[in-house]
């Protein structure tokens, strides 16, 4: 039988991106709706085609739902810079959660029944212990966290009313890029951790920054656990097919390997597979960063069958270096 066409929001950027990749690689009809405020159309495949708005905007998400046959939505789209939201919250709540109350609201006039909604380890805030499981308290401590956790909520609520089934997938640190070169992170002003350490490696930058010496860590750097972006994608694509399969079933998982690495262990990681050091510079602590996320993943192993590929931190690293090379190249 043939798959049903997929509604991938936000599916020029980074992680959207991939999950085209592995959705198109599972032979999934695609579409992508993105307005490449941080996108780039070179990252979607030949043969998907690209509808270009904003996912806020209702009408125009009604006329595409018009237009193309949408059985389920991947909902990326977003904006995803922590510290950006704690300077200007007002434009994270309308970009995350008022943008994603519009795109809910077209896609149930639409019929459709199931959404699969990126959401982040932000949601907990900054946890005592970890890892983290999924029943642990929700406490953000930045917009960006608030904003993805009441869009959870929306749709908790909603589905609730048997419009739909959802899935919530909480990222932790999302790095590195397709093993086969066809997509990586290549927004401009870029902010994460590795991406910028990537830059620097391939001259594209004097240095990388290190926010924050005196966390309470073992080397005083944050903690964070980094999962592969094709291992995600391929979680992607295994939550779609719960959701397809068991329509009466919503769900909330974690998604990383359960391993925390500092921010120092992963420029040492960078400067082992790189060959030479990047120059570090030990700076103050950035605004709104928790000293330590790392997820617990029993549930999405569990729940999915989920089986990570490339959990290997120099594996992590290498593919995201290639990619930096290939774009500066
Ligand atoms: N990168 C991470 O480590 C991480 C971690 C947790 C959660 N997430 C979530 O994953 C999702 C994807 O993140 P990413 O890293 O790929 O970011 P990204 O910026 O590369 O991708 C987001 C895409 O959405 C598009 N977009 C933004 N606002 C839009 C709007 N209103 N209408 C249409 N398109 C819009 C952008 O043009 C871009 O292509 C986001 O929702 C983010 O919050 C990311
Ligand atoms: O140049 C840099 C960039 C980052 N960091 C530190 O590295 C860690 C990771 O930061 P970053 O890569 O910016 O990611 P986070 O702020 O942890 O946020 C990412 O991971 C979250 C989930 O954990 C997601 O919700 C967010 O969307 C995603 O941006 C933090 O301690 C930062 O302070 C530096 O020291 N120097």
């Amino acid at each position: 039988m043939s798959k049903p066409t997929i509604l991938v929001t936000g599916g020029a950027g980074y992680i959207g991106s991939h999950a085209v990749l592995a959705l198109h690689d599972a032979g999934w009809p695609v579409v992508v709706a993105d307005n490449l405020s941080n996108g780039r159309r070179e990252a979607i495949p030949d043969g998907v085609p690209l509808v270009e708005v904003d996912v806020g905007d209702a009408a125009a998400m009604a006329d595409l739902f018009a237009v193309h046959p949408i059985a389920a939505i991947m909902h990326f789209a977003g904006s995803i810079v922590v510290p950006d939201s704690v300077t200007d919250p007002h434009y994270y709540y309308r970009n995350n959660t008022v943008a994603s109350h519009a795109l809910i609201g077209a896609a149930m006039k639409a019929g459709i029944k199931h959404i699969l909604f990126s959401s982040t380890a932000a949601t907990y805030g900054a946890p005592e212990t970890v890892p983290l499981d999924e029943d642990n308290p929700t406490r953000p401590i930045n917009p960006y966290g608030w904003s993805k956790l009441m869009t959870e909520q929306m749709l908790r609520d909603i589905a609730a009313t048997g419009a739909f089934n959802y899935g919530a997938l909480r990222y932790f640190n999302v790095a590195g890029a397709d093993p086969q070169g066809r997509s990586g992170q290549a927004s401009k002003g870029a902010t994460h951790l590795l991406k910028v350490a990537c830059e620097a490696a391939v001259g594209k930058r004097s240095h990388v920054d290190v926010f924050g010496t005196d966390y309470p860590t073992p080397d005083g750097t944050c903690i964070r656990d980094y999962i592969h972006v094709s291992d995600l994608a391929a979680a992607h694509v295994l939550a779609l097919e719960a959701l397809i399969d068991s329509p009466s079933e919503s769900f909330t998982l974690n998604c990383g390997y359960g391993r925390g690495t500092s921010v120092l262990e992963m420029l040492d990681a960078l400067d082992a597979v790189n060959g030479s050091p990047v120059a570090r510079v030990m700076g103050e602590r950035r605004a709104g960063d928790p000293p330590q996320l790392v997820a617990s993943n029993r549930r999405l192993v569990e729940r999915l069958g989920w089986t990570p590929r490339f959990a290997d931190t120099a594996t992590i690293v290498r593919s995201a270096l290639e990619w930096e090379r290939r774009l500066a190249s």
